[in-house]
Formats: C-alpha cells, sequence, structure tokens
C-alpha cells in the first residue's frame, strides 16, 4: 500500500471544543477512500487541515509525505470540492473552470471539463442562476482543472438527485480508473455503499474504524439473513436447534444470524421446510450504526499490504 494521505496525531481544538483528537489514518493512493461520520465528527475539519485551510494543534495532515504547500503546484496534486460554492456568481461556467486551470498551472481544456461533468449546455451561461446540483457539477469540474492526482470531495452529492448521485459515481469511479485517489466524505453511508474501496470512520473526533470496506462490514455487522417461508416457526426452532438466533418473524419472512446462508439452506431442506427466499442482508448501514456507538476505541486494523 501506499499511502498518499496520512493523518498523523491529530488534533485541532476551536476554544475549549476538541473538533479532532489524536486522528490518525492513511489513504491508499488510486483508491477510492470513504471518509464517514455523523454530523459534527470532524470530517471537514480534517479535510481542511490536509488543505492547510486551518492549522492543527498539534499532529500532521500530509500529502504524499509533505504538507500541501510544500508541492511545488499543489494545484496539480490536490483537487477539492469543499462546498458548492465556489464560483463567482456573474461569471460564466467556462471562464471558472478555465481560470481554476490556469491558477494550477494546468492546460485543461475548460469545454472538455464541463461536459465530463455534464455542464456542456450551460458553459456559456453565468453561474449565478445554477441550481445547488449544478453548482455541485461546476466544484466538481474546478476540482479537476489543475489535472490533480488527488481529488477530496466534501459530501459532493448534497443537492444531487439520485440521478445525480448515480452520475457522480460513475464519474469517480472513472477518476480512480485514470489512477487518481479519491478521498469523499459523508455523513450517509447510502451514498457510499457500493463506491468505496476504503473506509476511514469518524466519531466524535476520533478514528473508530479504518480499513477495506468489506472488512468493517465483516467486522461490525453480524451475519445476517432474511428469508420467507410458509412454516416460519417451524424454520425458527430449526434454526435455534442448530444454533442460529431468530432475530425477527414477521409473516412469512423471518431474520436469522449467525448462520450462513447455504447452511441455513440445508437445514431447511432437513427439516422439510420450503424456502420462497433467501437474502443475505449484508450492508455498511447496521456495520457503521455498530462502529459509531460502540466508542472510540480503534476497533480494526488499520494496516493493509
Ligand atoms: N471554525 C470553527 N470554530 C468553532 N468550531 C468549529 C469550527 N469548525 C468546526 N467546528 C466544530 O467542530 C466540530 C466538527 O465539525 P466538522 O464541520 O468538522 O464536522 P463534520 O463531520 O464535517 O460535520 P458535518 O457532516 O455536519 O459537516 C463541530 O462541533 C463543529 O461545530
Amino acid at each position: 500500500m501506499r499511502p498518499i494521505l496520512q493523518a498523523e496525531n491529530l488534533t485541532k481544538r476551536f476554544g475549549s471544543l476538541a473538533a479532532l483528537r489524536n486522528v490518525s489514518f492513511s489513504v491508499r493512493a488510486g483508491a477510492i477512500t470513504g471518509f464517514l461520520g455523523p454530523n459534527g465528527a470532524g470530517k471537514t475539519t480534517t479535510l481542511r487541515l490536509f488543505l492547510e485551510l486551518v492549522r492543527p494543534t498539534c499532529g500532521a495532515a500530509l500529502i504524499d509525505g509533505k504538507p500541501l504547500h510544500e508541492w511545488p503546484i499543489p494545484g496539480r496534486k490536490v483537487g477539492a470540492v469543499l462546498d458548492g460554492h465556489c464560483a463567482h456568481p456573474g461569471r460564466r461556467a467556462v471562464d471558472t473552470v478555465r481560470l481554476a486551470a490556469r491558477l494550477a498551472g494546468a492546460g485543461a481544456d475548460a469545454e472538455e471539463l464541463l461536459d465530463q461533468v455534464g455542464l456542456a449546455d450551460v458553459a456559456g451561461q453565468r453561474t449565478g442562476a445554477f441550481s445547488r446540483g449544478m453548482l455541485q457539477r461546476l466544484a466538481l469540474a474546478i476540482a479537476l482543472a489543475g489535472d490533480p492526482e488527488i481529488v477530496i470531495l466534501d459530501e459532493p452529492m448534497n443537492g444531487l438527485d439520485p440521478e445525480g448521485i448515480a452520475w457522480i459515481k460513475d464519474v469517480l469511479r472513472g477518476l480512480r480508473g485514470q489512477g487518481r485517489t479519491v478521498f469523499i466524505s459523508s455523513h450517509l453511508l447510502a451514498e457510499l455503499e457500493d463506491l468505496v474501496d476504503d473506509l476511514v470512520v469518524i466519531a466524535q473526533g476520533e478514528v473508530v474504524g479504518s480499513g477495506s470496506a468489506a472488512a468493517f462490514v465483516d467486522r461490525f455487522q453480524p451475519q445476517t439473513v432474511s428469508v420467507l417461508s410458509d412454516q416460519p416457526q417451524a424454520l425458527a426452532t430449526a434454526v435455534t436447534g442448530a444454533g442460529g438466533q431468530v432475530l425477527d418473524i414477521n409473516g412469512q419472512r423471518v431474520l436469522i444470524s449467525g448462520l450462513a446462508s447455504a447452511q441455513l439452506g440445508e437445514i431447511a431442506r432437513d427439516a422439510g421446510i420450503a424456502l420462497f427466499a433467501l437474502t443475505e442482508e449484508r450492508g455498511l448501514h447496521m456495520a457503521f450504526t455498530i462502529a459509531t456507538n460502540l466508542g472510540t476505541e480503534p476497533l480494526l486494523d488499520t494496516e493493509q499490504e
């Protein structure tokens, strides 16, 4: 693993409030890493520390081994979307992106970038009348204007409709395909669920887990299988007898934990019980809920090879 972003014992206090306490994690080059945490967890503060918009009380936020300002042209190293309000309302979209490219010392084609973010049709319009979703798209074009190695996005899906969210996921996968690193914050699991390779989970200013998204789910979510059967009570008895746990029975639906789906199928077959459906309930949502409620002890191996 090549760490390209590193938070090293980052602490940030605002007066008496400790927004971050001893936060350490690293982000793998070339991957999409989700930075997940409830509102107020300290996500924006962390991103601002990487971008040197605020100074740490102690610790360091390093971009590829050094602080951002030590890179000759920071805009070629990192592009960022911190909020959708990134443009002068009286300036045309195409000029906004062109300016960003010049400031970053890159020869990016502004019209091509606007096309990439779905704003080709409004490239010549002033951005004052843009909707929130359009501004988010524009912010992404600005972030890409320096052709950066790393893209940092703070809640970029705010203001996007489901189609827009699906679109931005595709764009971010495309950026990964080009070898770029994507670090994206969100307080909503569902937004990141089918997108991220890795996760850093933060709660109340402390890291509660980091590593691969799959490992995170494995660690925090008990295996749960949902089945449909017309003999739910008989199935529940068979499951309990085999060491499984019945979490819920609702009509024909039985929610079971502690048994793999294949085991469950065999138990039903041996008991002569027909199953109409069998679904593994996996996902980040439960894992996230459990992890952020468990407190602040580091619970996941952060090492990756
Ligand atoms: N400039 C500041 N001055 C004082 N307190 C601040 C400042 N910036 C952030 N905070 C506080 O630090 C804590 C972390 O805020 P931060 O914005 O980093 O959280 P977040 O995880 O990004 O939350 P959200 O999802 O709501 O944006 C919050 O309690 C917030 O009120």
